[in-house]
């Protein structure tokens, strides 16, 4: 299992190819280090690292041609960028670059003017020097007035005088020349406002398009190394000599490492960084020299992964807090609002019950007139505005004649709906703003204000009137005509609260029971004439004891 384990592991890892600029060296120290210090291996990588010499295609045509994903270069990478080909900066190890003018202390020479003339050893194309040949232009000394000789990479021929002038590497040549007991000076471009980066960490564009997950793991590692490299010059240069350049000697390396150091400065700049003033500049001295065309840009030249907004564990539980917070708080006001919505809901309904409740308190069911209580009520209120307003108010009291006979003769079904149909009528019978109660069994009241007693007599008599004029159906064959008596009595200015009233009009529906029936008791107990029953075949007249008895 642990055997499958460790073989899936080398599987996975990504094999890595990176093409060095020249052969090996303290120049490459970070690459070395993050690969014999596993920071490679912890990325998932399986990086080689290949040496370059002459003869051979540069770091930049390689990484271009996909034949390394990585290359170490200078910044002559900025024209190749320009000319279109496929190639990017990832980052910037050096932030000077070492290359200077390198003389023999005894040839005269101390600047840039005084190369007029001379003849200079200088690697080919030109882009490779930029930061050589810059100094030139921006002294406004023609290229022309000095003679231009190719590299063997070799200081021999600035030994033995064959040029005036060496582009070496202030890591290299001064090591050299100093081994060899040759004074020198070195003319450096800054001297002139010439301030190039120096080796770059580079891939191809596609590459980085395709899998820049890749390119961030490489890049992180080799600076890693890079920084470890550095924080131990000494131990990276036994390393290197160990490993990879057994030809140098440790003293050498260790010479390269410091002043590679100085060009990187790892204590001022973070390493790899990359400024776009600085490469502007560059791009600007490039284009003065004409290895870039005046209209190139910058564009897509430099590898900037997507930034992933900081997230450090305080703000990330404060962000988790507060999105707790407001969750919690969404959740209380939402279950708040349920809540009052079921509340709203809840009173409304019990409004609703209350109402129907006391309008059932109020409310005779059988006949949908006010009961006893409303009756009294009403009638309170009605007496105490009649005596404030001094303003007339009389009551009917209504009473079916033989109610009972009804019942025990067609059942006392029919009897309620002989007592609906007598609500009904009553209703229509007086005006909407008088008061129709039943006070119980087949006893009615109205209750009329502004009504004097003859307006309540006019009342009742109309009462009567529509009872002859609508009998009860029986069925569409047969109506029963019932009669009532009335007993109708009007505010007296000796009445002090409506039970007076009540009392008269009582006493006189019982005069008028007591008087035969089917009449109307006025106050003096006058009885009033009513209407004749209808000589309808159909309306049976009630009570009709003897057919009732015989049944
Ligand atoms: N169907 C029905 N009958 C009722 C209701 N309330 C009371 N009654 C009946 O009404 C009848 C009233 O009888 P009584 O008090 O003798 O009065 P009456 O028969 O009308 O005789 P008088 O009033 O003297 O003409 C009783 O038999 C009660 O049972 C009711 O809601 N429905």
């Amino acid at each position: 299992m642990l055997l499958w384990l460790l073989a899936g592991q080398a599987t996975a890892m990504e094999s890595v190819q990176v093409q060095l600029r020249w052969q090996h060296q303290f120049q490459f120290a970070g690459y070395y280090v993050a690969k014999e210090f596993g920071y490679y291996a912890d990325a998932g990588l399986d990086v080689t690292l290949l040496e370059n010499g002459p003869g051979q295609p540069s770091s930049i045509t390689a990484v271009a041609l996909g034949q390394a994903q990585f290359g170490v270069a200078n910044t002559g990478v900025l024209t190749a960028f320009a000319r279109g080909e496929p190639v990017m900066a990832v980052a910037s190890i050096f932030q000077h670059s070492p290359m200077a003018w390198v003389v023999r202390a005894d040839s005269g020479i101390h600047n840039l003017h005084d190369l007029v003339g001379k003849t200079l050893m200088s690697q080919q194309p030109r882009e490779q020097v930029a930061e050589l040949l810059s100094p030139f232009v921006l002294e406004a000394i023609p290229l022309e007035s000095m003679t231009w000789v190719p590299s063997r990479f070799n200081i021999d021929a600035l030994v033995n005088g064959e040029v005036d002038a060496f582009a070496g590497y202030l890591s290299n040549e001064p090591y050299v020349l100093s081994r060899r007991g040759v004074p020198f000076v070195t003319i450096s471009p800054r001297t002139y406002g010439v301030d190039f980066y120096g080796d770059l960490l580079i891939t191809n564009s596609q590459l980085a398009r395709d899998n820049p997950e890749l390119i961030k793991r490489f890049r992180d590692a080799s600076l890693k190394g890079w920084r470890t490299a550095l924080e131990n010059i000494d131990g990276t240069a036994r390393l290197i000599k160990a490993q990879y350049a057994p030809q140098k000697s440790l003293d050498q390396l260790r010479f390269e490492g410091e002043v590679i150091r100085e060009m990187v400065m790892p204590d001022l700049v973070t390493i790899g960084h990359m400024n776009l003033g600085r490469w502007s500049r560059i791009l600007e001295l490039h284009q003065q020299l004409g290895l870039i065309p005046p209209q190139a840009s910058l564009d897509g030249f430099l590898f900037q992964p997507k930034v992933q907004a900081p997230s450090s564990p305080v703000w990330s539980w404060l962000a988790a807090a507060l999105g707790l917070a407001l969750l919690i708080a969404i959740l209380v006001i939402y279950q708040f609002m349920r809540l009052n919505n079921r509340l709203s809901r809840e009173i409304g309904k019990r409004q609703e019950i209350e109402k129907e409740l006391r309008s059932q308190a109020y409310t005779d069911p059988l006949t949908g007139t006010g009961n006893r209580r409303a009756l009294m009520e009403v009638g309170h209120q009605r007496f105490a505005s009649a005596v404030r307003e001094d303003r007339p108010l009389s009551l009917v009291m209504v009473d079916v004649d033989h109610f009972k006979r009804i019942n025990d003769s067609y059942g006392h079904d029919v009897g309620d709906l002989v007592l609906r149909h007598l609500g009904d009528l009553l209703h229509q019978a007086v005006r909407s703003s008088d008061f129709v109660g039943r006070l119980g069994g087949e006893e009615f009241a109205l209750l009329l204000p502004d009504s004097g007693l003859e307006a309540a007599m006019a009342t009742a008599r109309r009462l009567k009137s529509r009872m002859v004029q609508k009998p009860f159906e029986l069925n569409p064959h047969e109506s029963i005509a019932i009669s009532i008596s009335a007993g109708v009595v009007s505010r007296q200015g000796a009445d002090s609260c409506f039970e007076q009233m009540l009392s008269r009009a009582d006493q006189l529906l019982y005069d008028a029971k007591a008087a035969g029936r089917d009449q109307i008791c006025r106050e003096s107990c006058v009885s009033c004439p009513l209407p004749k029953l209808p000589n309808d075949p159909k309306v049976r007249p009630f009570p009709d004891l003897g057919d009732r008895q015989k049944s």
